[in-house]
């Protein structure tokens, strides 16, 4: 079986996509079109093709982060965000994802409230208006340039989401800026949502910052995202190595996002090889598909290829993913069905 089809055909579990990084150029044609129709845009037509950073594109992290107002022009009513979710969600299971924990940042936007966004976001995982086999979840994100009110008041929309939708709202996260904002002053909301059930991922690592990397691992979240600036070989220090060593928290690998932003120069030396040699949990994710125009398909084909992995170690990589969801054990001993008969079918 040729390896681009054997990803894709494989289901896969997708852990790490921020929404609105995740829009494709079609889905944002099809909201642009929405806005036009209803008689309320006048704005971003015209920057569409600014929204994917490439490989050889020149702008660095920071800069990264000012692509996002596109997508996010976009995504300002209830109406424009049920058909973004339900868009996104479309296409990663026509590429063959099988579950996913989508992300989103709740904002007030002229039209709706963060309440209204996220229950928006919901409605369309909960009740789609087309047909949709995924398995979809909902973490809410938090940013890291937020004033300390919003934080607490995302934290409050997430405990109160995952009391009236616990098998939806599974989770809550800390993203944006890695340049921006103290992980310390996070504790406290991050704190509250768990102890309310709500399981907890964080941004960890993009940029050389080992004191913050030591604090959120200390923190003991469910999962990181990321993790680049951990190995001392790329901006981490022993200390910090050998706490992600025994902490063994799962990793969310997103090879493409950390080229495209350079925090790694090439596929090869992606600290994707560390983790596994140190029998670290993995899993392969696409962060922001639209913005870095990938899949997750090709993520798994381009880890495959970098690192000489055999369609067994491959497909295994899918199934392992499905011990680090947010989700309850039924909702895991599903997928894992699915994946184990793809791998039988394959081998007979
Ligand atoms: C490239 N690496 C990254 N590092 C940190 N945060 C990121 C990110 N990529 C995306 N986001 C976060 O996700 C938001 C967009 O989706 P939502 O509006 O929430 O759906 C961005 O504004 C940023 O806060
Ligand atoms: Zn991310």
């Amino acid at each position: 079986m040729d390896l681009n089809f054997f990803c894709k055909e494989l289901p896969k579990i997708e852990l790490h996509a921020h929404l609105n990084g995740s829009l494709s150029q079609a889905t944002m044609l099809q909201l642009q079109r929405y806005y036009v129709d209803a008689g309320i845009s006048d704005k971003t037509n015209t920057f569409l093709d600014e929204f994917q950073i490439g490989a050889g594109d020149t702008r660095n992290l920071s800069e990264c982060f000012q692509v996002f107002s596109i997508a996010h022009s976009l995504t300002s009513t209830s109406e424009a965000l049920v058909m973004a979710t339900e868009l996104t969600l479309q296409e990663f299971q026509e590429d063959g994802c099988c579950y996913i924990e989508l992300r989103s940042t709740p904002r007030d936007t002229q039209y709706i409230t963060k309440k209204q966004y996220i229950d928006s976001i919901i409605r369309a995982m909960e009740k789609p208006s087309i047909n949709l086999s995924i398995i979809s979840k909902l973490i809410i994100s938090i940013n890291r340039a937020s004033q300390l009110q919003e934080v607490e008041e995302i934290a409050d929309i997430a405990i109160e989401r995952h009391k009236i939708h616990p098998d939806t709202v599974v989770g809550i996260e800390l993203s944006g800026n890695p340049a921006v904002g103290n992980f310390g002053d996070f504790i406290p909301a991050l704190n509250r949502a768990r102890q309310s059930g709500l399981k907890v991922t964080l941004h960890c690592g993009e940029v050389c910052n080992p004191e913050e990397v030591l604090e959120m691992l200390n923190f003991k979240p469910e999962r990181i995202g990321h993790g680049v600036c951990i190995h001392p070989k790329y901006g981490g220090t022993e200390e910090t190595w050998i706490a992600l060593c025994q902490s063994k928290i799962p990793v969310e690998v997103c090879l493409t996002s950390n080229v495209n932003t350079k925090i790694t120069p090439d596929y090869e030396s992606h600290h994707f090889k560390e983790l596994i040699e140190a029998g670290l949990p993995v899993v392969l994710c696409t962060d922001d598909k639209g913005v870095f125009a990938t899949s997750l398909s090709q993520e798994y084909r381009l880890c495959a290829e970098s690192f000489g992995l055999t369609r067994i170690q491959v497909a295994k990589l899918s199934l392992d993913a499905a011990q680090y969801i947010f989700s309850e054990a039924n909702i895991r001993e599903l997928i894992i069905g699915k994946i184990l008969k793809f791998m039988n079918d394959y081998a007979s």
